[in-house]
């Protein structure tokens, strides 16, 4: 199974992407916001280092909830009962993608309050 062509594993990626907007709920919607971020690029045009930063903080989103979906099916798998230890580890995944998406709105804001103040004397208001 290792060292597939490189089309093969980009279409094993994208199958991982598809399966997790079908069977996460939200995943789809960080999925949407990634979109609302990328639609405010366009319309608010602020310099390169904010195209960088928001496409990384959305990046890290999508990966870390790819990440805890892909970690809660491996734990239920071989471990499908309740145990304490299996709470914190979930938990903590949940941790992680709480601890990024904050950093996404911040990013976010953080980029409104920059470029908000040009877009709208632009738009003449
Ligand atoms: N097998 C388990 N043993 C102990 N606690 C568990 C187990 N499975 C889930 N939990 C805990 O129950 C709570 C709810 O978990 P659940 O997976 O239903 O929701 P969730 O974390 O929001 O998941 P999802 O992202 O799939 O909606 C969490 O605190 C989680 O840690």
């Amino acid at each position: 199974m290792k060292n597939r062509p490189f089309r093969e594993r980009m279409g094993f990626a994208f199958e991982g992407i598809r399966t997790g907007w079908r069977r996460e709920a939200s995943f789809r919607t960080q999925t949407i916001l990634a979109g609302v971020a990328l639609l405010a690029l366009i319309l608010l045009r602020p310099a390169p280092i904010w195209w960088g930063l928001v496409a990384v903080t959305c990046a890290l989103v999508l990966a870390l909830e790819l990440l805890n979906s892909a970690m809660e099916a491996v734990i239920d798998l071989l471990h499908p009962d309740i145990h304490p230890s299996i709470k914190v580890a979930k938990d903590m995944l949940a941790g992680a993608v709480l601890a990024i998406s904050i950093a996404a709105v911040i990013v976010g804001f953080a980029m409104v309050i920059a470029t908000g103040p040009r877009f709208l004397a632009e738009i003449g208001l």
